[in-house]
């Protein structure tokens, strides 16, 4: 039986995206403080698997995980889960709205709902705690007037909802990734996606731009790319990096091998089934069938000389 991390306690939007994966049947789930202690529980070898947010369609990339798969103990992707997130205001019984002057939340959260804080509690103090659901316990606790958390933990911690959906955008989404230790990826599916991250060689002119082309070139679909400070010394980046396909499609190995001969170094960060919105057709001349051909005609021209 397998343990799995995630960023708890119970009632965080990560725990509710790891109970839909099919990894969560029959795991030990195990609630860890931050999305660092819940890496770090997987690089220490303390669980098998993490449940991290990686990303979120209002606020962007989460730094924590961006930076923890870029640098340390190599990891990869296992899984990916998007997940609708809604968000209620929590309180204790007999707490209204107006006696609220503190709130704690997680600060990817605050930024999905700071418009609404600042029309309905414009003086109340925001507190940034570890997730959501750990903001609505120390809430149950009499740490903070409020919380702003995911419904769910209402019932869990025995609050009450002073006020429901009040992100200030609906709809938004947030992508989890499950993360283990370097692993063969999970077989194609046909509609998969693959994470890396490439370091550009220093002070190169046209770096990015070469890095773009070896996609492009082969057919390769980016699904996301933003940079990141290496932590090194100032002005130097790394892009972290999505693209449509399996790294066992001949397209996207390729394109990944290339990147290996003109980026300074290259990490691969795993491929693993798509869970939003279907690849369209590979174009011809990118196919796994035409690059085996062109190989074999290369072999065959290295061999005898007949084209
Ligand atoms: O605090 C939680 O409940 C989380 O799962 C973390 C997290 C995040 O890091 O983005 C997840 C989804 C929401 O967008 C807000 C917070």
């Amino acid at each position: 039986m397998s343990t799995l991390a995630f960023l708890g306690p119970e009632g965080t939007f990560a725990h509710a995206a790891l109970l839909g994966l099919d990894a969560a049947a029959g795991a030990t789930l195990q609630p860890m403080a931050t999305v660092t202690s819940a890496i770090d529980a997987v690089r220490s070898g303390a669980a098998d698997g993490a449940l991290v947010p990686l990303e979120n369609s209002v606020e962007g990339a989460v730094p924590a995980t961006l930076d923890e798969l870029a640098g340390g103990e190599p990891l990869v992707i296992a899984a990916e889960a998007y997940l609708p997130v809604s968000f209620d205001l929590l309180a204790r019984d007999g707490t209204a709205l107006a006696d609220v002057r503190t709130v704690a939340t997680h600060p990817h959260a605050e930024a999905q709902v700071r418009r609404w804080l600042q029309a309905n509690l414009p003086g109340a103090q925001v507190a940034m705690v570890g997730s959501t659901a750990g903001g609505a316990q120390a809430t149950a606790a009499g740490e903070f007037d409020a919380a702003i958390s995911a419904p769910v933990a209402a019932g869990l911690f025995g609050l009450t909802a002073l006020a429901r959906d009040i992100a200030d955008n609906p709809g938004a989404v947030t992508r989890f990734v499950l993360l283990t230790r370097p692993a063969a990826p999970p077989a194609r599916t046909g509609n998969d996606r693959t994470t890396l991250v490439a370091y550009l060689r220093a002070d190169h002119s046209g770096a990015l731009l070469e890095i773009l082309t070896e996609f492009a070139s082969r057919a390769v679909n980016l699904t996301r790319i933003e940079s990141r400070p290496t932590k090194g010394r100032i002005g130097q980046y790394c892009f972290s990096i999505d693209c449509e396909g399996h790294i066992c499609d001949e397209r996207v190995g390729d394109a990944i091998a290339a990147l290996r001969r003109v980026c300074a170094d290259v990490r691969y960060l795993g491929s693993y089934p798509r869970r939003d919105g279907v690849q369209g057709p590979v174009p011809g001349g990118r196919t796994d069938g035409d690059f085996t051909d062109s190989r074999a005609w290369l072999d065959r021209v290295r061999g005898t000389g007949a084209s």
